[in-house]
């Protein structure tokens, strides 16, 4: 569980806000007695009285984890500090001479009930040496209730990576904003439930984790066109377009047309169906200025034809979504295809096809901005932690939802309510936060073992909640 909304900062610009909180006159142990204030409240809401062990490294981080045990200490709860190294000159090194309660060294000590990792935050910059490593899992593995300050000990800020955490975390209290890591890669899956203590630490970086969007009901003179037309192209596979196409509808588009030459007896009746067979069929039919927005790639297929269709989708200046083969098709040369297009583009790759797309170093977030920047299109980079960025620099995170999504199709259904959010919420990251929310909160509704075509049923109930 990630909240929601919440902005997200990296290393570097949580330390930037913290120098202007200082600049404006609040001391580092000001600051440091509000993160350790958080801290202790939270581990004494968890601990209900069992004996706890608070590990302090050598850093803020251990800082934090001073003022932690002195408040809980001075609270009556039965606490035992483990100093890894002597804290660096400064605040840290001041909050430990005030510790006046029992410590252990780390090879010393004992497994507690409660655990509470302060040794290392934001300032991590290298693997766990391995002798700590062992121990600190061990210790974990031991306890009943561990909690980490910050992000956990082992996982790299700005990226996630593994740089040596334990399994078992069960809560980490972020300070001031998320990080990266709480989001991306590893960190993910080793922070356990993410909390966040405001520490009076303001952070606007543009980035947030992704929030439940504001839809509005039609108005009362809302008619179908008004709602927006979504035209899904169809191609070799056509069962996808069909999930898009329905997504689209179920997603708030009033008029939905699947455009094709294959067969097709199921579905929707609302769904209206129009003949495309060749790619001079199809730029007439994108012709059609009642179209809003244009889905080419779900099941699009690789061949001449397909790509026949790309170029005849990008010659139109019309919003356009693109994703599956579309991608593999843009391949490398996807910024030179995108610098001809004037109209906004979404692209929705997983990681294959993004790697396939663009090259780069760096975090998942930070691969994601250059790309956006790179073809000036709003990228959704899906995945357990799907990471939407815009070429102006926003970015928003959805962390964490169902792992039963990873089946065929459900990407075809995001594509598809990407369109409808695009035809309702018009440009940028809002409309690709909106159908990364809806997409999740299906996934949740339609449980374990879900198929793509069960998100369907469970989008309008998602759409309700965010009336
Ligand atoms: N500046 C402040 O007053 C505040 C700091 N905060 C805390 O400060 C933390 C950041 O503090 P620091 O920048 O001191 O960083 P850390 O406490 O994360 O650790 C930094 C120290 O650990 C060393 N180090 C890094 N990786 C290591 C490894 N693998 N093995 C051994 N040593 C390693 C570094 O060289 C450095 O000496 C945040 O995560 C947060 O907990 C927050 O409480 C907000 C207030
Ligand atoms: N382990 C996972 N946890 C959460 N979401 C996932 C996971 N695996 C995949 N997803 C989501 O499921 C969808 C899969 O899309 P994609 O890979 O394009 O599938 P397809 O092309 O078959 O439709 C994406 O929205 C992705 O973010
Ligand atoms: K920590």
């Amino acid at each position: 569980m990630i909240p929601s909304g919440a902005p997200i900062a990296t290393a570097a610009q949580m330390r930037a806000a913290e120098e202007a909180v200082f600049a404006s006159g609040v001391s580092q142990d000001e600051l440091m007695e509000r993160a350790g204030a958080a801290v202790a409240r939270e581990v004494a809401r968890f601990a209900v009285g069992r004996p706890i062990l608070i590990l302090a490294g050598p850093g803020n981080n251990g800082g934090d984890a001073y003022v932690a045990a002195r408040l809980l200490h001075a609270e009556g709860h039965d606490v035992i500090l483990v100093a890894t190294g002597a804290p660096a000159p400064g605040a840290a090194e001041r909050m430990q001479a005030l510790w006046q309660g029992p410590t252990s060294s780390l090879y010393a000590a004992r497994p507690r009930p409660v655990l509470v990792d302060g040794l290392f935050g934001t300032g991590m910059t290298r693997p766990l040496d391995r002798g700590l490593a062992a121990v600190f899992a061990d210790l974990v593995k031991q306890a009943e209730f561990v909690l980490s300050i910050d992000l956990p000990s082992g996982i790299d800020t700005d990226s996630g990576a593994d740089l040596g955490a334990p399994r078992g975390i069960d809560v980490t209290l972020a300070l001031g904003a998320l990080k990266p890591g709480h989001l991306l890669d590893c960190g993910l899956e080793r922070c356990g439930r993410v909390l966040l203590a405001d520490i009076g630490i303001p952070v606007e970086t543009g980035r947030r984790s992704v929030a439940r969007p504001q839809i509005e009901t039609p108005g009362v003179h809302s008619h179908k066109y008004s709602r927006g037309l979504v035209a899904v192209i169809e191609g070799a596979m056509p069962g996808a377009a069909r999930l898009a196409a329905q997504a689209a509808m179920a997603g708030g588009a009033g008029y939905v047309v699947l455009a094709g030459d294959r067969p097709w007896s199921g579905g929707p009746d609302a769904l209206v169906r129009r003949e495309v067979r060749s790619a001079e069929d199809l730029t007439e039919f994108l012709g059609w200025d009642r179209i809003d927005a244009v889905v080419l790639g779900p099941g699009l297929g690789r061949d001449r034809r397909a790509e026949a269709y790309l170029r005849a989708a990008f010659a139109v200046p019309k919003p356009l979504v693109l994703d599956g083969d579309a991608l593999t098709l843009l391949g490398g040369d996807a910024a030179a295809w995108l610098e001809t297009r004037a109209a906004p583009t979404w692209l929705t790759p997983h990681s294959g096809e993004f790697d396939r797309m663009f090259a780069g170093q760096g975090s998942k977030i930070e691969t994601t901005l250059a790309a956006a920047a790179a073809t000036r299109a709003t990228i959704v980079h899906k995945g357990a932690d799907t990471v939407i960025a815009s070429p102006k620099g926003a970015v928003r995170v959805l962390a964490g939802a169902s792992p039963w999504l990873s089946t065929a199709g459900t990407g075809d259904v995001l594509a598809g309510l990407l369109a409808a959010q695009v035809v309702q919420e018009g440009k940028g990251v809002a409309p690709a936060e909106a159908a990364v929310w809806l997409h999740a909160r299906a996934a949740q509704l339609a449980g374990p073992a879900l198929i793509a075509d069960a998100l369907l049923m469970h989008i309008p109930q998602a759409v309700s909640e965010c009336l």
